[in-house]
C-alpha cells in the first residue's frame, strides 16, 4: 500500500505581536506569571491591518510552492480549515487561489477546492479528505494542498482574551512523502457539546472552563478508541506527541491524562507504585466524589516522579515552543505543535527518521482525534529550510495603545480604519473591497 502524507510544511506568523506577560497583564491588574506559568504563554501573533485569514494562508502556500519548486498544475485540491471564514458561499480557498495565481504561471481551475470547519480540528479533517482522495486514487499523480488559517480574536475583556493569536500554516499531502507518513488507524471522541461556539458571530462565546473539561473528556475518548483499532500505545514507542495547543497549559493537562491512561496496568504503574500508590480504580470507590479525590491525589503524585517529569521534558514540552510565543492558531495550532517538536529535533541534532509521533488534535463543539504519524528520510532538510525564528523575531511589538487600535480595527462591528503598524515585505495583503462586497487581495514585492 503506498504511504501517503505530509511532503512539507510551512508556516506564516501575523505580523504583530503582543507581549503577554510584560503589556497585557499589568493593564489587566494580573499578575505575569498568570501567563508564563499558568497559561504557558509568553505571546500571542496578531495581523496587521492588511492581514487577514486569505493573505497569512496564501503567504504560506506562497512559500511552500516556491520552496518546493511546486506549481498549479502540480495541486489538484486546495482545501482551507478555518474558524474565521467572512462569507457563508465563497470558500477562503477561491481567494487563496486567486492570490497564488497572480504570482506563480498556470491556474488552478482543475483543483478542487473547499472549506473545512469543525473548529479548530478541521485542520486535521482537511489533512484526512486529502489522505483518503490520494488514497482513493482520485489525485491523478497530483497532490494536495491544505491551508490551516486563523485569527483567534476575542471579544475584549472576554476571559479568552488571554490566548488569542493569528497565523498560517501550509501542509503539502502526497505519496511517498518527504516529512511524515499517517496512519491509517484514527481514534475519534466526539460528542455535541457547548462549550466554544460562534453563532453567526465574529467573536466566539465561550464557556472556558467547561471547555477545558471537554477537550480533556473528548481525549480521553479518542485515546480509548485510537488503541481499540491499533493496540496499545507504549511510552517508548512514541517520540513526541503534538497536541492542539490552545495554551500549553491546557497540554499540560491532556498530557497527563494521556500518561496516566497509558501506564495503567503496565510495568511502569508497578514501578511507581511505590513512591504514589496504584492508580484509583473506579470500582473501589462508593461514590464518584471519591473516586475523583483519589484521582487529584494520584495526579498530584505523579506529576512530581521524575519520571513523568522526564518524560514530559523529552516528549511534551518540546512541541511547546512556537506556541509559546504566538498563542492560539486554532486550525493550525497542532500543526504548529508538530513542527515545534521537529524544530528542537533538528537544534539537538537527533535523527528522527522511522520514529513515531501520536498526533492528538481538538475542536470544541467537539470533537478529538488521534493519530500516529512515521517521520520519513527527508523531514531534517524540509525543517531546516523554515525561517520561523525570523518571523517571529520580525514581528512588531505591540504597546497597550497599539493593541487596543488593532483589536477594534479588526472587529467587523466597528468602521476603524488605521495605518499599518509594518510596511509588508514580498507577501500578499489586503487591498480593499470590490463592488459585490468581495474582498481583494495584491502582491507586495
Ligand atoms: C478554543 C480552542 O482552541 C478549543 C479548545 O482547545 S477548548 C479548551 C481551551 N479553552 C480555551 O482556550 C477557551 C479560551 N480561553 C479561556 O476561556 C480562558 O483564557 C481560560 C479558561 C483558558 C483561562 O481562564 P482564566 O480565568 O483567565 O485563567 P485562570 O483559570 O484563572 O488561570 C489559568 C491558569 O493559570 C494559573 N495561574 C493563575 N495565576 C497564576 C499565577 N500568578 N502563577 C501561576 N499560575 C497562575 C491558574 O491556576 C490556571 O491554571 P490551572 O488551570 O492549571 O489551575
Amino acid at each position: 500500500m503506498t504511504a501517503v502524507g505530509i511532503d512539507a510544511v510551512e508556516i506564516w506568523t501575523g505580523n504583530l505581536k503582543l507581549d503577554l506577560p510584560g503589556v497585557f497583564a499589568p493593564e489587566k491588574g494580573e499578575d505575569p506569571e498568570k501567563y508564563t506559568k499558568g497559561l504557558g504563554l509568553n505571546a500571542s501573533s496578531f495581523p496587521d491591518s492588511y492581514e487577514d485569514i486569505v493573505t497569512m494562508g496564501a503567504n504560506a502556500a506562497h512559500r511552500l510552492m516556491e520552496r518546493k519548486g511546486l506549481e498549479p498544475d502540480d495541486i489538484g485540491r486546495i482545501d482551507v480549515a478555518t474558524e474565521s471564514a467572512f462569507d457563508n458561499s465563497k470558500p477562503v480557498s477561491t481567494y487563496i487561489a486567486g492570490c497564488l495565481e497572480s504570482v506563480f504561471e498556470g491556474d488552478f481551475h482543475h483543483a478542487n477546492k473547499g472549506e473545512r470547519k469543525f473548529a479548530c480540528i478541521a485542520g486535521t479533517q482537511s489533512l484526512d479528505d486529502a489522505y483518503n482522495w490520494i488514497r482513493a486514487g482520485r489525485n491523478r499523480g497530483r497532490g494536495a494542498l491544505v491551508i490551516a488559517t486563523d485569527t483567534a480574536l476575542y471579544a475584549r475583556d472576554d476571559p479568552g482574551e488571554a490566548t488569542q493569536g493569528a497565523g498560517a500554516i501550509a501542509l503539502y499531502i502526497t505519496e511517498d512523502p518527504d516529512l511524515v507518513t499517517l496512519s491509517t488507524e484514527q481514534g475519534y471522541g466526539s460528542a455535541d457539546e457547548t462549550d466554544f461556539l460562534k453563532p453567526n458571530q465574529q467573536f466566539p462565546s465561550v464557556d472556558g472552563k467547561r471547555s477545558v473539561q471537554v477537550y480533556l473528556a473528548r481525549m480521553r475518548e479518542a485515546l480509548v478508541d485510537y488503541q481499540s483499532v491499533a493496540g496499545e500505545l507504549h511510552l517508548d514507542d512514541v517520540r513526541f506527541v503534538p497536541f492542539h495547543t490552545p495554551f500549553p497549559g491546557m497540554v499540560r493537562k491532556a498530557a497527563m491524562l494521556a500518561y496516566r491512561h497509558i501506564i495503567r496496568d503496565t510495568a511502569v504503574e508497578d514501578e511507581l507504585a511505590d513512591e504514589i500508590g496504584r492508580q484509583p480504580r473506579q470500582e473501589a470507590f462508593e461514590t464518584d466524589d471519591e473516586f475523583r479525590d483519589a484521582l487529584r491525589e494520584y495526579m498530584d503524585g505523579l506529576k512530581e516522579t521524575d519520571r513523568y517529569q522526564e518524560w514530559y521534558a523529552e516528549t511534551i514540552d518540546p512541541t511547546l515552543t512556537i506556541a509559546r510565543e504566538v498563542g492560539n492558531w486554532y486550525t493550525g495550532s497542532v500543526h504548529v505543535a508538530r513542527i515545534s517538536a521537529l524544530k528542537y529535533a533538528v537544534e539537538q541534532g537527533e535523527d528522527l527518521a522511522g520514529q513515531t509521533l501520536a498526533v492528538g488534535s481538538y475542536g470544541s463543539g467537539a470533537q478529538a482525534e488521534i493519530h500516529t504519524e512515521i517521520v520519513q528520510d527527508g523531514w531534517a532538510a524540509e525543517i531546516e529550510a523554515l525561517n520561523v525564528d525570523e518571523q517571529l523575531a520580525d514581528r512588531y511589538e505591540l504597546t497597550w495603545d497599539d493593541y487596543e487600535e488593532i483589536h477594534d480595527a479588526h472587529n467587523h462591528d466597528m468602521d476603524v480604519d488605521i495605518e499599518p503598524m509594518t510596511a509588508p515585505d514580498g507577501e500578499f495583503v489586503f487591498g480593499g473591497w470590490g463592488r459585490m462586497g468581495e474582498r481583494e487581495y495584491e502582491y507586495v514585492e
